[in-house]
This record gives C-alpha cells, sequence and structure tokens, in this order.
C-alpha cells in the first residue's frame, strides 16, 4: 500500500500539493486526473522519493519513503513523460535488462523478464534496436517495458499514453489490467480519461494541489475540473 499522509510540497513559495491525504491499496487501478499544473507529478514523485515532502509523511508498503529510499524506488516503479534522458543503455535490450540485472536475478529470469515486457509494449524481438533508431512513440514503449520488467509492487505511469498509437495502447493497458488483477497497484497519471476510465477502480482528481474529487470513475462528477472525459 501507498500511503500519503498530509503532504504539503512548495516549489519556492508556490504550493503544489496542499495536505493531501490519499492511499492507493494493493492491487488497485487509480487514475490520477486534474487539469495541467494541479500537483499530479509532484505527488507521485514523493512516491519513490524523488522529492521530499515540506510537511507530511509518505509510506510505502508501511515503510516512511525517507527512512528506506531504495526499498521505495524497488517496490515503486515509475515511467515519466519524455523518456530520452532515462535510457542507460544503447540497445533496447540492454536497457530493459538494466534494472532486473541490478536487482541480481539469475540470467534466464532476466531473459524471461525483458522478452516479457518487450512482447507487451510492441517491441518483440527488437532487443538488438540501437535506442536511437527508436521513434518518439517506440521510446515511450521502452520506458514502459524498462518499468516492467521490474515486476515493481506499484506501478505509476504519468501520461504514459500520449505518443502511442492505438495498437500500443490497446497492448499497454491490456497489460496495465492484467498487472493490477495479479495483485500490482497501477497508477495513471493523466489529463484526459478516454483510454483508461473503464479500466480504473477508481479516480482521483487534483486541482491546485488538493484532492477534489476521490471515487469509482462512474460517480464522479467533473464538470469544471478540466479533464477531458470519454463521453
Ligand atoms: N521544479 C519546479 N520548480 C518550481 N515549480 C514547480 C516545479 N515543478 C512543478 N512546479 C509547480 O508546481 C505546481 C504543480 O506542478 P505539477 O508538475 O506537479 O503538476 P501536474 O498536475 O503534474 O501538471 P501537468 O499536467 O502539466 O504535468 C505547478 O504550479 C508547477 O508550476
Amino acid at each position: 500500500m501507498i500511503e500519503t499522509r498530509d503532504l504539503t510540497h512548495e516549489y519556492d513559495g508556490t504550493r503544489a500539493l496542499d495536505r493531501v491525504s490519499l492511499s492507493v491499496a494493493d492491487g488497485e487501478f487509480l487514475v490520477l486526473a486534474g487539469p495541467n499544473g494541479s500537483g499530479k507529478s509532484t505527488l507521485v514523485r514523493h512516491w519513490n522519493g524523488l522529492i521530499e515532502p515540506d510537511r507530511g509523511e509518505v509510506l510505502v508498503d508501511g515503510r516512511r519513503v525517507d527512512e528506506d529510499l531504495v526499498a521505495a524506488r524497488t517496490k515503486v516503479g515509475m515511467v515519466f513523460q519524455n523518456p530520452r534522458d532515462g535510457f542507460v543503455a544503447a540497445t533496447v535490450g540492454a536497457d530493459v535488462a538494466f534494472g532486473p540485472e541490478n536487482l541480481g536475478l539469475a540470467r534466464s529470469e532476466i531473459e524471461r523478464r525483458v522478452d516479457e515486457a518487450l512482447e507487451a509494449v510492441g517491441l518483440g524481438g527488437r532487443g538488438d534496436d540501437r535506442i536511437e533508431t527508436l521513434s518518439g512513440g517506440e521510446q515511450e514503449r521502452l520506458a514502459i517495458a524498462g518499468a516492467l520488467a521490474m515486476a515493481p509492487a506499484h506501478l505509476v505511469l504519468d501520461e504514459p499514453f500520449t505518443g502511442l498509437d492505438e495498437p500500443a495502447r490497446r497492448a499497454v493497458l491490456g497489460r496495465l489490467e492484467a498487472l493490477s488483477v495479479a495483485g500490482t497497484s497501477v497508477i495513471v497519471v493523466t489529463h484526459d480519461l478516454r483510454d483508461v476510465r473503464d479500466l480504473a477502480d477508481r479516480l482521483v482528481v487534483l486541482s491546485a494541489g488538493r484532492v477534489v474529487r476521490d471515487g469509482p470513475p462512474e460517480s464522479v462528477d467533473l464538470a469544471g475540473l478540466g479533464v477531458r472525459s470519454p463521453c
């Protein structure tokens, strides 16, 4: 479980999060929505310690993130927009293998995870391709594969679908749904609900650094919140 308690964060006097309390249960498929600048990225970056709270606390599986950063980063996988800067290897397969290698897994398990993750994002058989030869959308898919291969307990994707074509979207969404059913918490950050509203168990909307809606997607009223809904 990810627990955020009374979390406040300011950047140079701008309050990006204002006393946010939010828990995400294991296996929950949660969509975090809200207009630009509402604090979505700031919130999720606290969950693996990329940003520290000014006030309040964040716990992952019962442990404070600031007390065990390595555990938090192993348990919470994150995929960001514009992944270009995040690649660590020259080729597709080596990049996806990097994380599992650092977990000290057996070679056969690493290869299994890499193949499965690449397959899940429609990059099966592309392991030897050089990353600089991939298109922008393919690089986004590669970043998702890298997170999938880590098999984190909690998976956060910040605007993951912007550059993905329809088959890739469907493939990734199917994989996320299966992971959630199998017990992984899946958190998708977006301001466009078209892809994910049907899959989500829960929709949380931020506005000006506060949680303003929280409930089953079909019952949340989005009027006036700057969020694009499917209908
Ligand atoms: N590094 C930073 N330095 C200063 N202000 C920042 C920084 N990052 C975010 N902010 C500000 O904090 C607020 C929340 O930003 P955040 O990126 O968390 O919102 P968001 O909901 O993820 O937005 P978007 O949908 O545009 O990605 C905004 O007012 C933003 O300008």
